[in-house]
């Protein structure tokens, strides 16, 4: 075990002042937190310049217990004192008295439920593993059932929030976005910042989100907790773990679109989202059924990829690392992406620059067909893929991971599937490239249009259109959109007639066999489990910008 990949953290009080005390690497910090778990200046003492820990309220001089309570326990580390004059500044004995927090300590939360989330198990879940948990730890907790979509997040925004320490959600990855537009919105607008400006950086949110998982994928829960379990969720609540969190910002134009942290995906997990929303009476199940219907079509895209690289030195998506509990690229990562300030919080009223540098760098264009393009904050694990769509990504060191799968053949596209949930790399394969990014931008090369489909094959020198009623006529012209798959059988059965080498095409009418849907050669974004309402986005990763209830995986292999 390397000490520096552990961290303990607790709330403690200073006199009637909250912090957040945590013991990481070789220091024992503690920041105060206000009543709106906002974060002021922390103080760090390292291990080594610990004089000593007494039990109860100890003086320094002479050495004696004013009060003695189990509760209590008092620091005495090295100061180092501000510079004296030209001479080295002295050193004197730090002391500090910290009181546990069970005394006078009394935290809210507030409570949003998603009866219909995943097998519908939400309420129950909450009452009988959750409630009895909280009550013990003399938490207490407001909680709103909803009745309809985005409930939660119109809550959050709107609604005081005064008194509450936390949002926590019962409920799947769509009931964390909601939470996480709520937070993110109310925090901007409190702030005075604008969300549509892509260049802007966000204000760093203090209201801590908990998520207790009752969905069909979980996949924030599972990669921020290493499982999808109700009650370890609801442990680090409890114990008031905070796990910063990146974010991706997606944007049309100038326009905010939506948050998200597991995935933005084009092609693959687009058509799988769109497909499973045809069959949500299915429930969790509507995925895989959705994931096999589209995985026959075999589709592929064209698509104009562009990507700001991050800073290759820390880290990168190949060097096989995990990012776990007390990540040394994250905690280092702070450093850079809130250079000016003490603690993220003071952002907006340290008076700095709002322009962020992060997005200065040279951006690298990629042209082509792709099955998939898919951008992932964090590794987003979930129970299906154990180690995730990128498993040494960050959950907090300000970059994300752009993946690239190219047009390949079904069998290829379905080894690359199989290895999310076996040990092998699925970065690994000739038509697979990963990158780490700041931002990224995707556009449809000139020419693709998305109603009106063409592609085009040779028949000698002259050009020919087949029309909609010809193709219906012939079975074997029914296909995807994709020139790999289903419009190669096409071609070849051209051939066998007509010895046709190119032609041009119009497929407007032609239904794909598998999924009996009409070809495109544009797919739709799935953002986080959503449907994106727009093809040519943007999008900027902004760094730490949410707090979970959470401390990130913990080290297997440390009891
Ligand atoms: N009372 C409600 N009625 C209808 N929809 C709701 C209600 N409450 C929340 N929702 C919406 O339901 C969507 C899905 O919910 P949730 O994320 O909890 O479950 P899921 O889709 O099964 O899980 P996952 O997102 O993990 O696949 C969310 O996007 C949320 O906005
Ligand atoms: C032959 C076996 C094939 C198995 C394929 C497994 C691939 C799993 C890859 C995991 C991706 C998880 C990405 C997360 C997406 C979520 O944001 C979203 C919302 O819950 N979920 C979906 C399904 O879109
Ligand atoms: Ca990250």
């Amino acid at each position: 075990m390397e000490i520096d990949s552990v961290r303990v953290e607790s709330s403690l009080w200073i006199g009637n002042k909250r912090y957040r005390a945590s013991l990481s690497g070789w220091y024992f910090s503690w920041t105060e937190v206000d009543k709106r778990n906002r974060e002021k200046k922390t103080i760090s003492v390292p291990v080594s310049e610990v004089i000593g820990v007494k039990e109860g309220r100890v003086e320094i001089q002479p050495q004696k217990k004013v009060e003695d309570t189990d509760l209590d326990f008092t620091l005495f580390y090295v100061k180092h004192n501000s510079k004296g004059n030209g001479i080295r500044a002295p050193w004197s004995l730090g002391r500090t008295q910290f009181c546990c927090p069970s005394r006078g300590l009394k935290t809210s939360l507030l409570v949003f439920i998603n009866p219909f989330g995943g097998k519908k198990r939400g309420k129950q879940i909450f009452h009988s593993l959750v409630a009895p948990l909280f009550e013990l730890a003399g938490i207490s907790s407001h909680v709103v059932v909803t009745e309809r979509a985005n409930q939660a997040r119109d809550y959050i925004l709107k609604k005081d929030l005064t008194g509450f320490d936390g949002v926590i959600c019962v409920g799947g990855d769509g009931m964390f976005s909601e939470l996480l537009h709520g937070v993110i919105g109310r925090t901007q607008q409190e702030a005075g910042v604008s969300e549509h400006d892509p260049t802007v950086m966000l204000q760093p949110c203090d209201l801590h989100i908990g998520i207790i998982p009752a969905g069909s994928t979980d996949c924030v829960c599972f990669t921020t907790m290493g499982n999808n379990d109700p009650v370890t969720s609801t442990l680090h609540i409890i114990i008031g773990d905070s796990q910063p969190l990146d974010v991706c910002s997606v944007h049309y134009q100038s326009t905010l679109v939506r948050y998200s942290v597991s995935m933005v995906g084009y092609g693959f997990y687009g058509d799988v989202l769109a497909e499973s929303e045809r069959h949500r009476w299915m429930g969790p199940l509507r995925y895989d059924y959705s994931g096999c219907m589209v995985y026959l079509c075999n589709r592929s895209y064209p698509g104009l990829v562009q990507y700001l690289p991050a800073d290759s030195h820390s880290s990168s998506p190949r060097d096989n690392t995990r990012c776990l509990s007390g990540c040394r690229v994250c905690s280092e990562s702070k450093e850079r992406l809130f250079p000016h300030f003490e603690s993220s919080s003071s952002l907006y009223s340290a008076n700095v620059s709002q322009y962020s540098s992060e997005l200065e760098g040279e951006w690298v264009t990629v042209e082509g067909r792709f099955k998939c393009i898919s951008l992932t904050c964090v590794s987003s694990s979930c129970p299906r893929s154990p180690k995730g769509l990128s498993p040494s990504a960050h959950l907090a060191d300000g970059t994300a991971d752009l993946i690239l799968v190219r047009e390949t053949n079904s069998l290829g596209f379905l080894t690359y599937l199989h290895r999310h949930t076996n040990t092998q790399d699925q970065f690994d394969l000739p038509f697979v490239e990963v990158h780490r990014v700041k931002a990224v931008r995707f556009s449809l090369p000139p020419g693709e249009e998305e109603e009106e489909e063409e592609e085009e094959y040779e028949e000698g020198d002259r050009e020919i259109q087949v029309s909609t009623e010809n193709v219906l006529e012939d079975p074997e012209k029914l296909c995807c959109s994709n020139t790999a798959g289903h419009s190669q059988q096409h071609l070849t059965g051209r051939k066998e007639r007509g010895n046709v080498t190119k032609s041009r095409v119009k497929r407007r009418g032609f239904v794909c066999g598998p999924c009996g849907t009409k070809p495109r050669s544009v797919s739709v974004w799935n953002c986080d489990g959503e449907i994106l309402p727009h093809t040519e986005i943007s999008c900027r990763v902004q760094g730490q910008l949410v707090r979970l209830f959470a401390r990130g995986i913990e080290d297997s292999t440390t009891p």
